[in-house]
């Protein structure tokens, strides 16, 4: 089982339910916006505390308020790849890629840039790249750091419509090589349809 989801978390003045499991390949978290999708990627990554309920990502179990577990965040070896991407702006791109990245027995660096096609941006900073350049290099990112899971938050979200195809290619490249549980969150049902093993309507 890769997402094994029940839990309620309040926000503001808002609760929001979540339960569901999913097997292997992507999952797609499908709805409007404002319906909880990226609270609930928040609360797996351990970024936000759910008021009760469990978390278990690929067997392993991130949290459990019966049973008192509550994984630290730099603890569950989660790749996040946020919805604003959150790059460091003050450094590399080759820096941000490094950042995090496991010294041992991690991700092979030439075969990740290659796959993300961005081995050519390594000395640029930042506020230089296009969106669809920002957005592989956070993917890049998350993946470096060799994780156990990936989140996903509507990563087409500041790519155009001619990089669309390119970032979808990636994702489904991602999907079937590197065999991760995912978590996609978007509000596009045929981009949800191409990609996810799993739909999950939030
Ligand atoms: N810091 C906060 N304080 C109070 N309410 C919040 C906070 N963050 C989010 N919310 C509310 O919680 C609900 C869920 O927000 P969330 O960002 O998880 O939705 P979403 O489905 O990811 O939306 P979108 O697709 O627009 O990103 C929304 O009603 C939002 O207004």
């Amino acid at each position: 089982m890769s997402f094994d989801i029940a839990l309620s978390l309040r926000r503001g003045e808002r609760s929001l339910e979540y339960a569901f499991t999913a097997g292997s390949g992507l999952t797609a978290l499908f709805g409007p916006s404002g319906a909880g999708k990226t609270s609930l990627l928040d609360a797996i990554a351990g970024l936000l505390r759910p008021d009760k309920g469990r978390i278990t990502v690929g067997g392993t179990t991130l949290f459990d308020s019966a049973a008192h577990i509550d994984v630290k965040p730099q603890k569950r070896h989660c790749g996040y790849v946020f919805q604003d991407l959150r790059l460091f702006p003050h450094i590399s791109v080759r820096r941000n890629l490094a950042f995090g990245r496991k010294a041992y027995g991690g991700l092979d660096w030439d075969h990740t840039l290659d796959l993300l096609g961005i081995g050519g941006l390594l000395e640029r900073m930042p506020a230089t790249l296009s969106g669809g350049e920002a957005q592989r290099v956070a993917i890049g990112r998350a993946l470096l750091s060799t994780p156990d899971f990936l989140l996903m938050d509507e990563p087409l979200a500041s790519v155009d419509a001619a990089r669309r195809d390119e970032i979808l290619r990636l994702v489904e490249r991602i999907r079937d090589e590197m065999r991760l549980p995912i978590l996609y969150v978007s509000h596009d049902r045929a981009e949800v349809e191409r990609l996810a093993q799993t739909i999950v309507p939030v």
